[in-house]
């Protein structure tokens, strides 16, 4: 196989407690479903997504919650290519951490966009605190995409993934960002 085949790409995903994010990565890489609520301290997941006929190995890194005091730890904002940020579709102060945890990205980076997903979880539930127009009207003013996901019920789960990536390769074609050759590095 040659060594350039893969290009490599690094996704957080970052949110509230609870809303749902390792569900989401879980039924993504694993297939499966989680019912019970584990709270998350890190995890790292590998997987290799094709996108535009070409495959890409993500490393896609499931966070512990965030809330308005945590601190985005540098990990989640050095050498990351784009981010997922997940609310759930039933609960208002979830989607209101969203806009708070991209403005820290944001301050961090020192950049005025980075590629992201706004992900409305469990949009399997009937109660609702956070429409879809409004998901819309966040992501058309952040520069992102959105798209509203249950992981119980695998709807939409895949899309946000692809999502993603189109996002961090829409950046690096307008930025011209070329690719390294295989075990080397380019300095922009
Ligand atoms: N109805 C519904 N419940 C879900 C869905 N996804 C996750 N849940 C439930 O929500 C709870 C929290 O899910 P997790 O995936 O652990 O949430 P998390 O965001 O990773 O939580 P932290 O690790 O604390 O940040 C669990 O009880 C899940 O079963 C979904 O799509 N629909």
């Amino acid at each position: 196989m040659p060594s350039d085949i893969f290009k490599k790409r690094k996704i957080a995903v970052l949110g509230s407690r609870a809303v749902g994010k390792s569900s989401l990565v879980v039924q993504y890489v694993e297939d499966t479903y989680i019912e019970n609520y584990y709270p998350t301290i890190e995890n790292t997941f590998t997987k290799t997504i094709a996108y535009n006929g070409e495959d890409y190995e993500c490393d896609i890194i499931d966070t512990a919650g965030q809330d308005e005091f945590s601190i985005l730890n540098a990990k989640h904002a050095i050498g990351i290519h784009g981010y997922v940020l997940v609310y759930s579709v039933a609960s208002r102060a979830s989607f209101d951490m969203v806009r708070i945890v991209y403005d820290k990205i944001i301050d961090f980076c020192g950049l005025q966009s980075v590629p992201t997903v706004l992900v409305g979880q469990k949009s399997d539930l009937t109660r609702r605190e956070v429409s879809a127009a409004q998901a819309k009207a966040l992501a058309d003013k952040l520069g992102c995409a959105c798209i509203e996901t249950s992981a119980r019920e695998n709807i939409n789960v895949d899309k946000v993934f692809e999502l993603c990536l189109a996002q961090i390769e829409k950046k690096y074609r307008r930025r011209g960002v070329q690719e390294p050759p295989p075990g080397r590095c380019i300095i922009q």
